[in-house]
């Protein structure tokens, strides 16, 4: 590591904390593996400008869709309550929530992962295997529309039919959720006529009840799915605000709808967007997350080749996220001639499969973890046998916990990473609630199009995916 004394007394190195989420960037420093002094001092001026000119008028960001959503939402909800597009999301799951037992999320790319990331994160990890009353009449919730997996698809329908184990009034009833801004995707769309033609099937058993009635939809104001859902009468039609691109859409009723069916706090989710916009445009360059997280990644990409940028968690709650960020930084790449491939790696499980301490040669990894300070429940200690049973010689840390054996592990991966060449950064989140969730949604969008600008590319073109989608057309006999 650097001697401090050797940095530009304008941006000290420091651990940095917002509210509660906070950056080291001190593994990705060093003089062998990482960023030499002036590499980062340079940066870190660059970006304050960039800054100022994503934010001012015109600018980047400023003109974006997604930067003042949080709070255009919160705004519409306090003037129009129900009439607003938020205050109808609460409205539609809310007034569900005693309808149903289960709700099928059909989407891909962005308009399903930063909802399956939510859930991930924020739900019981066994939230579907919990009674009702356990998940405090919340539905259970499946993804599904993102895959061309035969078997995947008929489980989900015959674990539909099953209904719940319970019986109550609402034990078999389950509605569709489809997310799709243009309504173009194949395997959306064939997966929204198999699992509307089975919704369709449980309609007698539910005198007085519609098909509309349990189809939510989300998706832009015109196109094939706005047609489809308008025929069948579905209301509200919800909206991905057009001038928010699907991989920046996770605040938007693409992300928050499936949030509320499953009793998370959207407000806050919001709220702590709105936490990372102030965060972002006020904080000092050296106190700043977003821009210290663009300097550590985008300096290591240019000056250390690294070429694989790895998101390694070490909750595995955090997991989808990691594979969100993956979607949203590799489609904002798209135009790139040599862009990063983004990886998530959740640890320790990973590090026991895929050798990723090799040093030289080959691939030049950087490691972003993503740590959780302080888990939800309450420390498990490892505990003993009983007895004089030490046989598995771990009676020394009996006392010690998940958590304290973690954070040994985290430090051990560093270790080692450090020693094979490959430098790292600690994004550590507090804990995980809807507020850091918002927050680092947030982060990691606005870090993305800083990145972007700075490397001169558009990150709100094309995906990049139409060769694969015109390809599949093709294979199908279809122009
Ligand atoms: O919301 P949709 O129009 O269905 O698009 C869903 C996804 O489709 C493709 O995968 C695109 O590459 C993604 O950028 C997009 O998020």
């Amino acid at each position: 590591m650097y001697d401090t004394a050797s940095l530009d007394p304008r941006f000290p190195l420091k651990k940095i904390a917002l509210s509660l989420l906070q950056f080291d960037p001190s593994g990705a420093l060093d003089p062998d593996f990482g960023l030499t002094a002036s590499q980062w001092n340079e940066g870190l001026e660059t970006l304050q400008s960039l800054r100022h000119d994503l934010l001012a008028a015109g600018g980047l960001l400023a003109e974006s869709g997604f930067y003042g959503l949080p709070i255009e939402q919160l705004e519409a909800y306090e003037s129009q309550r129900e009439q607003s597009e938020l205050g109808r999301v609460f409205a539609l799951a809310n007034g569900m929530h005693d309808r149903l037992d289960a709700v099928v999320v059909l989407g891909v790319g962005g308009s399903s992962l930063g909802g399956r990331a939510m859930m991930e994160a924020c739900c019981h990890p066994y939230h579907n295997e919990l009674s009702r009353g356990a998940r405090g009449s919340k539905p259970r919730m499946y993804f599904a529309g993102d895959h061309l997996d035969n078997d995947v698809s008929s489980a989900l329908l015959h674990r539909l039919a099953l209904g719940s184990c319970e019986y109550n009034q609402v034990a078999s009833r389950w509605g569709l959720c489809v997310v799709s801004k243009s309504g173009e995707r194949l395997e959306t769309a064939v997966a929204v006529r198999q699992f509307l033609a089975a919704l369709e099937q449980t309609m007698p058993g539910r005198p007085g009840d519609s098909l509309a009635e349990f189809v939510f939809p989300v998706t832009g104001p015109s196109g094939k799915l706005y047609d489809l859902v308008q025929q069948l009468g579905c209301q509200p039609i919800l909206a991905v605000p057009p001038r928010v691109e699907s991989r920046f859409s996770v605040l938007s009723p693409v992300g928050l709808l499936p949030a509320a069916f499953l009793g998370l706090d959207c407000m806050q989710l919001l709220v702590g967007a709105m936490a990372m916009n102030k965060h972002f445009e006020t904080a000092a360059v050296e106190d700043n997350v977003v821009l210290q997280f663009v300097a550590a990644n985008h300096l290591l990409a240019r000056h250390r080749r690294g070429d694989v940028r790895v998101m390694s968690v070490w909750s595995h709650a955090l997991t989808s996220i990691g594979q969100w960020y993956e979607q949203l930084l590799s489609e904002s790449a798209a135009g790139c001639s040599a862009g990063v491939l983004p990886l998530t790696m959740t640890n320790p499980r990973d590090l026991h499969s895929r050798r990723p301490n090799r040093p030289g040669g080959g691939p030049n990894p950087v490691f972003n973890n993503l740590i959780v300070d302080r888990f939800r429940t309450d420390p498990l200690a490892v505990g003993s046998h009983g007895g004089n049973q030490n046989q598995d010689g771990l009676d020394d840390l009996a006392d010690k916990s998940i958590p304290q054996l973690g954070a040994a592990a985290i430090r051990g991966a560093n270790d080692a990473w450090h020693a094979a060449g490959h430098p790292t950064t600690d994004l550590i989140l507090p804990t995980i609630d809807t507020h850091v969730l918002g927050q680092l949604f947030q982060l990691l969008m606005i870090a993305t199009v800083v990145e972007m600008h700075w490397q001169g590319q558009n990150p709100f073109g094309p995906s990049g995916s139409a060769p694969y989608i015109t390809n599949t057309h093709k294979h199908l006999g279809r122009t």
